[in-house]
């Protein structure tokens, strides 16, 4: 910061000033007497136009301005370096403050201070001081032309031009029938008429002055000598027309003109219409038809003003151009098409005329006033991209080629809006009683298959039927069998039954449950294995199946596991893959890649691409066994309060739910309490055997007295139908929402016919604290990838409370690093079970309720907060 300047020294630098003005002033008249008398009139005020020198000097020193400009003046004269003459005097009297923003050259021609502090009747002669005060003697044209708009703006308004200005029709006409009004002037522009029309927002129209007092110096340099005698000729003597928009198109408004009319034909885009008489264009031809009528010498063409406008528009030098003829321009527009939505696309890229006359041809074509960018269905996307390759001025860089194959289906729809029609499937080779038993929804999931020809991930949710959809897809190309059928172990035996059901016609001998590493893997037609013994098994593969159903597919995420590094290789040779997976990203978005890859290998051929897209994850090992000691000290403390609440919820009435937990502790807490209270209740969790599972599942089913199954989080969320209950409580939570979610689907599924509840207990002071709003991110994750439509939002409570203090947020940290690392699920369910070595993971499978309900039932999500664990008391 400076110190500000006295009195006196405001004086001296005022009266040093006013000296170098009238130094200046008195060069700059010698030296225009000098180049007066070596030149004719037009050639003269041509070089001066050059030169920057004004072809009316004024005789006596400008009057000075305020200070408070003066200094501003000053402080930017004293910043520029060189020659301080703008390149192209005429930025400075056009500029409006727009322009000026648009256009870094003008902001410094202009000085700020002098549009800002004076009012418009002022801004005259504030505009003409400061490019003398700080101009060296060669003065540029703009300080005289400027000084001259305030008096000669009325006079020059009264003109032909300025009315034509007004009235593009009424000019064409003052010209045929006055063209002696014109001499002594040069040919005008009427783009410029029409710029000089439109009110400047300093208050006053400098242009109108300018171009209206006839001055030579306003033409753009090297384009004067040919257009003035050209188009001068060409304005007395050729025949007038106009351009006039109509629509996207324009129309040409004027006489019969044989050579005109051999231009018209030429035109891709010609249409006549007999009704008004006219020829009418797209936009596309529109320099084209300017340019030849320009060197048509019997023809006059005003061309569109709306045209002009808009060529102005993104143009810092926007005046200028406003002034040349109408040929094309020849700046090079290069940028590329984004994606802003499922649906659209947006051109990133600058102005082009040809562009813009492109996009207004495009039906889904749409304005954003505000990013002044175009947007388009994707559905035009290639018509586009193919059109614009005809602009040699452009370059549009069509989208990334990972969309293009992500959105091929809708990319390759010619018109906008036609919904993609999967054809009805001919299914009469298949068993009636499978085809007759299929819901119409899973009906057009297995047309879609058929349509994809037997290679997709069947996502729906789950409980609603894909094995029935996968026998049928598979059934269909019956002919390509043996199949294999690749399924978690606890639903080997499940599968075989439904392949019994579904397919009389298949004889049972015919199915091949593996059971064993000593068994064979093709001994059958349909063989069905599991997971871990594909890896085993996987070598006596001597021929490959054509046909393979993989049940739960997101079981091979990891492509660092056994049973993926064995199933890929087979689905890469199989003709017909068919994964199944309600929930086949459970975590993140990354665990598809290599069940996008299963189904269309080609598809994103590395995880690089498909990583750099949807996935942000980084590698960061950290403090897990800390935050696991967290994980496991939080179900202890929580343990009281989940045992009050499950007994609220039984003294309150409720006669069958499922409770979820994590840890032994927990689990082992309340059996213990439950068999102290004589309440019926079956436990599942990974020391359970399969069969007992099955007969678990099978008691709490059907009897009445079963109120309470305690059932483990990762042992028992997959493959059990418990939909005689109707609530789910999570004693604890889960870093992993899909394993969530699958629990709650244990009673959300085929079969259940009430809304369903689920309750979440939630402690304030616990890792809860962490692992809840992690929770939610990954939802939102999902949600957002379109794997899932669990909203969560409505536990906002849970998000603010450990944000407030900033360290808090640094454990959070801690947890979503260490629990988003590549893999870690795993990892981390299997360290969790050193704390906890009765909880074991295993997959269990369990009987599968056969009811046919059609309605998905509610489902209410309920989340209970316990903040203080000795007041806690029961939400019911
Ligand atoms: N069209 C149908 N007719 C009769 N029963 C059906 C039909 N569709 C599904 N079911 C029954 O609904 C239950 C759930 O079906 P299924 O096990 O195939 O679901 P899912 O989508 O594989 O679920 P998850 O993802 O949980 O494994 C099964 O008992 C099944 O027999």
């Amino acid at each position: 910061m400076s110190l500000p300047l006295t009195e006196e020294q405001r004086k001296k630098i005022e009266e040093n000033r006013q000296k170098a003005l009238a130094r200046r002033a008195e060069k700059l008249l010698a030296e225009q007497h000098q180049r007066a008398g070596s030149g004719s009139s037009i050639a003269t005020s041509s070089s001066q136009s050059k030169q920057g020198l004004p072809p009316n000097l004024p005789r006596e020193p400008p009057k000075p301005v305020s200070h408070g400009v003066l200094f501003k003046q000053q402080n930017l004269s004293s910043s520029s370096t060189g020659d301080q003459r703008p390149a192209n005097p005429h930025h400075f009297h056009l500029s409006t403050p727009q322009q000026a923003e648009g256009s870094g050259k003008i902001q410094e021609d202009v000085p700020t201070a002098c549009l800002s502090h004076s009012p418009p009747s002022q801004m005259t002669a504030t505009r003409v001081s400061p490019p003398l005060a700080k101009s060296p003697p060669g003065a540029p044209t703009q300080q005289l032309l400027c000084y001259q708009s305030g008096p000669a703006s009325h006079e020059t308004k009264s003109t032909p031009f300025a009315n034509t200005a007004r009235e593009p029709l009424a000019k064409a006409k003052s010209f045929q029938k006055t063209p002696a009004s014109s001499f002594g002037q040069p040919h005008r522009d009427p783009g410029l008429d029409a710029k000089a029309e439109r009110p400047s927002t300093s208050g006053q129209n400098i242009s109108d002055s300018r171009c209206g007092s006839g001055s030579v110096t306003a033409r753009p340099e090297g384009r004067l000598p040919q257009k003035s005698g050209a188009s001068f000729h060409k304005a007395v003597s050729s025949q007038q027309g106009t351009c006039i928009r109509s629509g996207d198109r324009f129309q040409v408004k004027i006489g019969y003109n044989a050579h005109l009319i051999a231009v018209f034909k030429s035109l891709p885009s010609r249409s006549y219409d007999p009704a008004t008489k006219m020829w009418n264009f797209s936009m596309t031809d529109y320099s084209a038809l300017m340019k030849a009528a320009q060197s048509l010498p019997s023809v006059t063409l005003q061309p569109l003003e709306e045209a002009e406008d808009s060529r102005e528009l993104p143009s810092a030098g926007g005046v200028v151009q406003a002034c040349l003829p109408s040929a094309p321009s020849l700046a090079f527009v290069k940028g590329r098409c984004v994606l802003i939505s499922r649906a659209r696309f947006e051109a990133d890229i600058g102005y082009s005329e040809h562009l813009t006359a492109l996009f207004k041809q495009m039906d889904s074509r749409n304005y954003d006033a505000k990013t002044r960018r175009w947007s388009f269905l994707l559905e035009e996307h290639n018509k586009l991209i193919a059109q614009v390759r005809c602009l040699p001025q452009v370059q549009l860089d069509p989208l990334p080629k990972t969309l293009t194959l992500a959105f091929a289906s809708q990319l390759e729809k010619t018109s906008p809006c036609v919904p993609e029609t999967i054809p009805e499937a001919d299914l009469s080779g298949v068993d009636s009683k499978l085809v007759s038993s299929l819901l119409p929804f899973q009906r057009v999931g297995v047309n879609f298959a058929i349509a994809k020809r037997g290679r997709l991930l069947l996502a729906d949710d789950m409980g609603l039927g894909k094995t029935i959809q996968a026998i049928c897809i598979a059934a269909f190309y019956r002919k390509e069998w043996p199949l294999l059928v690749v399924v978690p172990s606890s639903v080997r035996f499940t599968w075989e039954q439904a392949f019994l059901r579904w397919l009389p016609s298949l004889s049972p001998d015919r199915i091949n449950v593996v059971v064993t590493g000593k068994d064979r893997l093709t001994a059958g037609l349909v063989n069905i294995v599991s997971f871990d013994l594909l890896s085993k098994l996987e070598k006596q593969l001597k021929t490959p199946f054509k046909v393979v159903i993989i049940d739960e597919s997101h079981f091979l995420k990891n492509i660092k596991t056994a049973r993926c590094r064995a199933a890929m290789p087979i689905l890469k040779v199989a003709k017909r893959v068919i994964l199944l997976s309600g929930t086949p990203a459970m975590s993140r978005p990354a665990e598809l890649y290599t069940q996008i890859i299963g189904v269309r290998p080609t598809f994103f051929p590395q995880f690089h691409a498909f990583g750099l897209r949807y996935c942000d994850a980084k590698q960061n090992r950290q403090q897990k066994e800390a935050l696991l000691l967290f994980f496991s000290r939080t179900a202890e403390a929580k343990i009281p309060c989940v045992i009050e609440y499950v007994l609220d919820l039984l003294e309150s009435g409720r006669q069958k739910f499922l409770v979820f937990a994590h840890h032994k502790v927990v689990l082992d807490a309340l059996t213990k309490e439950l068999e102290r209270k004589h309440v019926q209740h079956v436990r599942i969790d990974g020391s359970t055997s399969s069969a007992d599972r099955d007969d678990l599942c099978q008691q709490f089913q059907l009897f009445e007295s079963h109120a309470v199954a305690v059932l483990s989080i990762t042992a028992a969320s997959m493959g059990l139908t418990f939909s005689s209950a109707d609530l789910v409580v999570f004693a604890e939570l889960f870093w992993n929402p899909g394993v969530l979610l699958q629990a709650e689907d244990r009673v959300h599924r085929i079969g259940q016919s009430s809304s369903v509840s689920i309750h979440y207990l939630v402690a304030k002071g616990t890792a809860d604290d962490y692992l809840w709003p992690m929770i939610q991110e990954k939802i939102k994750v999902l949600g957002e990838a379109g794997l899932s439509q669990t909203n969560f939002s409505e536990m906002a409570e849970a998000t603010d409370y450990f944000h407030k203090d900033p360290k808090q947020q640094q454990i959070y940290d801690f947890f979503q690093k260490s629990f988003e690392e590549d893999g870690s699920d795993r990892e981390l369910l299997e360290a969790a079970e050193s704390f906890d070595p009765g909880s074991g993971f295993q997959d269990l499978g369990g009987m599968l309720d056969e009811s046919t309900l059609m309605d998905s039932p509610l489902k209410k999500r309920r989340f209970e907060f316990f903040d203080n664990f000795d007041s806690f008391t029961s939400p019911l």
